[in-house]
């Protein structure tokens, strides 16, 4: 790692710092304890769990030998799915309608089905934006997929070095980390520059990289652990910082935003991708994920039952983006923050 980027701070110790300092966005200890509590409840049912990926009908089964590199182009392209006027991109397959992130991926499967090597770093490597536009069209009537030049780019620059330096697969990426998540997670924004999602906070360089995480997180979760899936030290990952999960933290009252703030948001005004606002929102969710995974162990602990459940970010991640897809109609009064990122 070159001597600049040794000084970034990792998403956890980001998190941390700019929770301690946050202006416009407070963590309620006592909505943390509420929703910890409820999440130990949906443990016990089984709502929360690692099976939460693979039951989705648009992810592929562990199964499938291109797994792994589908899911590197689509968290290669996981990012900005809204619109300023606040349409949904939307994309039919199979008979049924998909927004947001699973129109991305339903894009990705109907191209599949039509023969195009989606997962083929040597089609897309060299893939066009009009390619890219085409590729990714959503139905008539749809809001336009923001982004499509920049989308081209990530795709062009993951493809040739991938070609390059790891035969052409992400799983060889997976065997260069050796089973941890921390050295996978280093070889991606090392490499891969479109997913060096950092900012400054005051004298700081922080870093969330949300879909370099998720990237780690999805495979894991794929695999449910095992195989290519197996990390030993997965619990370095942290809650993804994307647009959606506060939502959900401030529906539960576990993150409070300042009236000033609110204000904002509720305008439905763009933020500038870097601002002091924004990076207080992404590092208040992360460590409000924390504190939660911590609460959950910290109940599982008391009952005795510590090894009876997976607990971690990711898992707690799945389940409060799932919530907020589920309650969409009910959490749409909570404004979310609106940047212009290839970052999430
Ligand atoms: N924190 C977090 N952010 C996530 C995901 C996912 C998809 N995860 C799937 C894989 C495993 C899980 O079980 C999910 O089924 C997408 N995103 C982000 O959300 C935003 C779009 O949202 P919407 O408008 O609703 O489509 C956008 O920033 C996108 O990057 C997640 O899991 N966590």
């Amino acid at each position: 790692m070159n001597p600049s980027r040794s000084k970034i701070l990792s998403p956890r110790k980001s998190a941390e710092l700019i929770a301690s300092e946050s202006k416009h966005v407070t963590i309620l200890e006592s909505g943390v304890q509420k929703l910890a509590q409820k999440i130990y409840e949906k443990l016990q049912d089984k709502t929360i769990s690692i099976e939460m990926f693979s039951q989705h009908e648009l992810h592929p089964p562990s199964s499938d030998p291109s797994a792994v590199d589908w899911i590197f182009v689509v968290d290669t392209l996981n990012f900005c799915f809204w619109s300023p006027d606040g349409a949904h991109y939307t994309v039919s397959y199979k008979g049924k309608k998909y927004t947001g992130y699973f129109a991305l991926c339903a894009a990705l499967n109907r191209a599949k089905d039509a023969g195009k090597a989606v997962t083929d770093p040597k089609f897309y490597s060299q893939i066009t934006s009009k390619e890219v536009k085409e590729l990714l069209q959503g139905d008539d009537g749809s809001a336009p997929l923001p982004l499509i030049d920049e989308r081209a780019e990530c795709l062009r620059q993951v493809g040739a070095c991938l070609l390059e330096k790891y035969e052409g697969s992400f799983i060889n990426c997976l065997k260069a980390s050796h089973g941890s998540a921390e050295s996978l997670l280093n070889l991606i924004v090392n490499e891969f520059p479109c997913f060096r999602d950092e900012a400054i906070f005051k004298e700081f360089q922080v870093s969330f990289y949300k879909r370099a995480q998720i990237l780690v997180g999805d495979i894991w979760a794929c695999f449910k652990g095992k195989d290519l899936g197996f990390f030993s030290d997965i619990d370095q990952i942290t809650m993804f910082a994307d647009y959606r999960v506060p939502q959900v933290l401030v529906h539960f009252e576990v993150m409070q935003y300042s009236p000033a703030l609110l204000n904002v948001l509720e305008t439905g005004g763009i933020m500038e991708s870097g601002c002091q606002e924004e990076i207080e929102i992404r590092g208040c969710s992360i460590h409000a994920v924390e504190l939660l995974s911590s609460s959950v162990k910290a109940i599982l602990s008391k009952a005795n039952r510590t090894d009876q459940f997976i607990v971690n970010s990711i898992i707690i991640d799945h389940f409060l983006w799932d919530f907020r897809r589920q309650y969409a109609q009910e959490l749409s009064s909570i404004p979310f923050h609106k940047v212009v990122s290839i970052y999430y």
